[in-house]
C-alpha cells in the first residue's frame, strides 16, 4: 500500500509472506534465514528487478542476518525484519529527495517518451504544488499532439491553475519561451513546462530536452518514466542522467504494475533521484517518493508515518476544526457544516485514501461526495445564502413552501434546492451508517492530534 493505493501489491504481498514465514518459525537458524532470503529473491525477480541487483541485495541481507547480533531487548526475528527493511530502503535510494522551490519562479521542464504519462503527471504536479501553497502556471509546448493542450486545460483549470498554450503554434521552443515569460510576468511561484513527447526512444527525447532547456533554463528537468516497462527503465534513466545535471525522475503507473519494482530499482541504480511516483489516473494520485515510507508500506509494517505526513499536508490546505471533524465523523451536522465539509473534501480529494489508510477502515465514499464540482459547490453556496439561520441549523424544517422561497431568493430552481437537500441527507445517512465504534476511535485520534497506535 502506498498513499492508500495498491502499489506493487504483488511484490508487497510476497515480501510480507517471507516475513511471516520468519515470524512463524519456532527457531531462527541458518536454514530459515536462507529460506526467507530465497523468498525475497524470488519476489524481487518476479517484479522484474534486475537479477544481479537482486543477488547483491539479498547477499547483504543474508550476511547481516547471519552475522549481526541483535542489540539487547531485540529478538532475532525483529532484528532480521529491521535488516530487510534497511537494505530494501537503501536499495531504493535511502532518503527522500524533494523538488526544491527556492527561486521565484522555479521553472520545471518535464520530458518523457510518448505515452509515459507525461501530460497527466504535469497536471498532478501542478496540483501538488498548488496544494502546498504555491501559485502555479503550466505551459503546454506540446505542438506534436494537439489534444495535449485541451487535456491539460481539462485536468487543471477546474482547480484554478492556468494553462498557457496555442494549438496553432508549431514551434515548440518559441511556445515554451513565450509561456515562461507570460507566467514570469504574472508572478507565479512555479512554472511547469510540458514538452512535446513525440519521441519513441531516448535519443530524440534527449535532443529535444537540450533544445528547450537551453532556451528556458529550467531549475530542474523532470523525466517521466512509465513504471510498467520494468528494468528497461535503466537505459532511459541513464541516458537522461548523463545529459542533464539537474535531472530528476517521476515513475508513473505504479498502481497495478507487475514490473514496478524493476522500474524503481533500475532508476535508483543509475543514481538519478526519483522524486515522485504516479499511483493512479486521478489528479491526486501522485506521491512524493520516500524510500523509507515506501518500504515500510510495501512490507506491511504499518502506515502510520505516512498517514501522519498526509494529515500534516492536508491540514495545511484545509482549516479543519477538531469539533467539525468530530461532528462530521459522527454524522451530526447541519447544512453549514456540510458546506464546510464539502469545501474541505473538494480540496482534500484523497479523503477516501485517508480513510483507507487507517487500519480497519476500509470505507469507500461515494465518488460524488469526494469530487464535488466547483460549479455545484458555488450553486450550493448561493442557495445557502438565501436560507435563514434556523434553516441552516436545522434543515429538517425545510418544507416545500420554504424550498420555493429559497429558490426564488437565490435565483435558482426548486430542483436545485432539492438537490442540495438530497446531498445533505445522503451525506448524513452515509456517515450514520458507518461503524460508530470505529468512528469514535478515529475522532478521538483526531482530537489527540495524532495516531497513538
Ligand atoms: N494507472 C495509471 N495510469 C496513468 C498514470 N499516469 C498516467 N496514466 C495514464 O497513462 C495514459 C497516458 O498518459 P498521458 O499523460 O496522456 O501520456 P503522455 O506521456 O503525455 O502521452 P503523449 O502526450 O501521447 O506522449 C493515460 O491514460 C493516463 O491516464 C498512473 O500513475 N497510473
Amino acid at each position: 500500500m502506498y498513499g492508500g493505493k495498491m502499489v506493487l501489491d504483488k511484490l508487497g504481498q510476497s515480501l510480507n509472506n517471507a516475513l511471516k514465514k520468519l515470524a512463524r518459525a519456532s527457531t531462527v537458524d541458518e536454514a530459515l534465514v536462507r529460506d526467507v532470503v530465497r523468498d525475497i529473491q524470488r519476489a524481487l525477480i518476479t517484479s522484474d528487478v534486475n537479477v544481479r541487483l537482486v543477488l547483491d541485495l539479498t547477499k547483504k541481507i543474508e550476511k547481516r542476518a547471519l552475522e549481526e547480533k541483535p542489540p539487547a531487548g531485540v529478538s532475532k526475528k525483529e532484528h532480521i525484519v529491521k535488516i530487510v527493511y534497511e537494505e530494501l530502503t537503501n536499495f531504493l535510494g535511502k532518503e527522500a529527495k524533494p523538488v526544491e522551490i527556492k527561486a521565484k519562479p522555479t521553472v520545471l521542464l518535464t520530458v518523457g517518451i510518448q505515452g509515459s504519462g507525461k501530460t497527466t503527471s504535469v497536471a498532478k504536479l501542478s496540483r501538488y504544488f498548488q496544494k502546498h501553497g504555491y501559485k502555479v502556471g503550466v505551459v503546454c509546448s506540446d505542438t506534436w499532439r494537439p489534444g495535449a493542450y485541451q487535456q491539460l486545460k481539462q485536468l487543471i483549470e477546474p482547480y484554478g491553475i492556468e494553462v498557457f498554450g496555442n494549438p496553432e503554434e508549431k514551434n515548440a521552443i518559441k511556445l515554451a519561451k513565450e509561456g515562461v515569460e507570460y507566467f514570469k510576468k504574472k508572478g507565479v511561484d512555479v512554472i511547469i513546462v510540458d514538452s512535446a513527447g513525440r519521441h519513441k526512444e531516448e535519443k530524440g527525447l534527449i535532443e529535444e530536452m537540450r533544445q528547450i532547456s537551453n532556451t528556458i533554463n529550467p531549475h530542474e528537468v523532470i523525466l517521466i518514466i512509465d513504471g510498467t516497462i520494468g528494468q528497461q527503465a535503466y537505459n532511459q534513466a541513464l541516458a537522461f542522467k548523463e545529459a542533464t545535471p539537474i535531472g530528476s525522475i517521476i515513475v508513473t503507473k505504479l498502481d497495478g504494475s507487475a514490473k514496478g519494482g524493476g522500474a524503481l530499482s533500475a532508476v535508483v541504480a543509475t543514481g538519478a533521484p526519483i522524486k515522485f511516483i504516479g499511483v493512479g489516473e486521478k489528479i491526486d494520485d501522485l506521491e512524493p517518493f520516500d524510500p523509507k515510507r515506501f518500504v515500510s508500506r510495501l512490507l506491511g509494517l504499518g502506515d502510520i508515518q505516512g498517514l501522519l505526513e498526509k494529515f500534516e499536508e492536508l491540514s495545511k490546505e484545509v482549516e479543519f476544526k477538531e469539533e467539525d471533524m468530530e461532528k462530521f465523523l459522527k454524522g451530526k451536522f447541519n447544512l453549514k457544516d456540510m458546506y464546510a465539509q464539502l469545501e474541505a473534501m473538494k480540496k482534500m480529494g484523497p479523503l477516501q485514501q485517508i480513510l483507507k489508510m487507517i487500519p480497519g477502515m476500509g470505507y469507500s465514499l461515494p465518488d460524488e461526495m469526494v469530487r464535488m464540482s466547483e460549479v455545484r459547490l458555488k450553486k450550493f453556496k448561493v442557495i445557502m445564502d438565501s436560507m435563514t439561520e434556523e434553516e441552516l441549523e436545522n434543515p429538517e424544517i425545510i418544507n416545500y413552501s420554504r424550498i420555493k422561497r429559497i429558490a426564488r431568493g437565490s435565483g435558482t430552481t426548486t430542483k436545485d434546492v432539492k438537490e442540495l437537500i438530497n446531498q445533505y441527507n445522503q451525506m448524513k445517512k452515509f456517515f450514520r451508517s458507518m461503524d460508530k465504534r470505529k468512528l469514535a476511535k478515529m475522532a478521538k485520534r483526531f482530537n489527540m492530534g495524532g495516531f497513538g497506535i
